[in-house]
């Protein structure tokens, strides 16, 4: 499931995201290396997921611009309540929409596509699940067959929106083996997460964003305690009423 890497990074510039006039991310600027493996981190509310959907090309920027180093593929793995788990859909054909971007509009899946999608729901250790209703599945089971997905979309840079969030141990640990060999292969990983813990052991970089970029670099130097301090107190001071400022004005 792996093919030659095209190593892809991608740079913000002056970065802001909004919702309405809200700001969600205020004037990021930096670079997420090609082949790093980031972890971004801050708290509730912070825009870590405006962000990361902005990396996906699913939000526009108010103002700034994000751009890949070269052409890439990006894959974007939700948040796992974003999934409709109520909807009447087969594992195989939750798999295979990680194809569509490839298969287009009116090309019908191949046995060889079909092929694919099972062997990477048995590389997430869910062989046997293809004819498994998604809302049959527990919540461990539903962040596999999400991983599952991302396999086929073979992307270059990877975007993580709380990968490990509401599973259990094992299939964390399952899990955080596949980002390590996706990062071994020299992809981009971009994930967003709560347990600094993990972070400081397993991301060696960090972007700790409170809507503005607090640091961005090694973790160890991203994540000290005046740097979580100061991510803390900007996001008390948080106006809701606050809109985006002009800095060009
Ligand atoms: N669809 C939306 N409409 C309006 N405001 C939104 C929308 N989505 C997010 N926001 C607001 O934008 C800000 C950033 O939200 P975002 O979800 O990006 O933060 P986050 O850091 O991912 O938070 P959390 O850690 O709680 O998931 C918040 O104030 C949030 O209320």
């Amino acid at each position: 499931m792996t093919s030659t890497r095209n190593p892809a990074g991608i740079r913000l510039v002056d970065l802001t995201l909004t919702h309405g006039r809200r700001p969600a991310v205020h004037h990021v600027s930096g670079h997420f290396a090609p082949g790093s493996l980031t972890a971004v981190v801050g708290p509730n509310g912070a825009g870590k997921t405006t962000l990361l959907r902005a990396l996906a090309g699913l939000h526009k920027p108010e103002s700034g611009t994000i751009a890949q180093d070269g052409t890439a593929r990006i894959a974007l793995l939700p948040q796992l309540a974003a999934l409709d788990r109520a909807f009447p859909i087969a594992c195989l054909d939750v798999v295979m929409q990680g194809l569509w971007p490839r298969l287009g509009a009116f090309r019908a899946a191949s046995t060889q596509d079909r092929a694919r999608a099972t062997q990477a729901l048995a590389a997430v250790g869910l062989d046997g699940f293809e004819k498994r209703p998604v809302g049959s599945l527990s919540a461990g089971q539903t962040q596999r067959l999400l991983f599952a997905r991302l396999l086929v979309q073979d992307a270059d840079i990877l975007l993580l929106d709380e990968p490990f969030n509401a599973v259990d141990a094992r299939t964390s640990a399952d899990l955080l083996r596949l980002v390590r060999e996706w990062h071994g292969q020299g992809r981009t990983v971009v994930a967003v997460l709560h347990d600094l813990d993990l972070v400081a052991r397993e991301f060696p970089e960090t972007l700790l964003i409170a809507r503005d970029a607090i640091a961005w670099g090694p973790t160890a130097q991203a994540l000290t305690a005046g740097n979580r301090l100061k991510a803390r107190m900007m996001a008390e001071a948080w106006s809701d009423e606050a809109e985006v400022c002009d800095r060009a004005a």
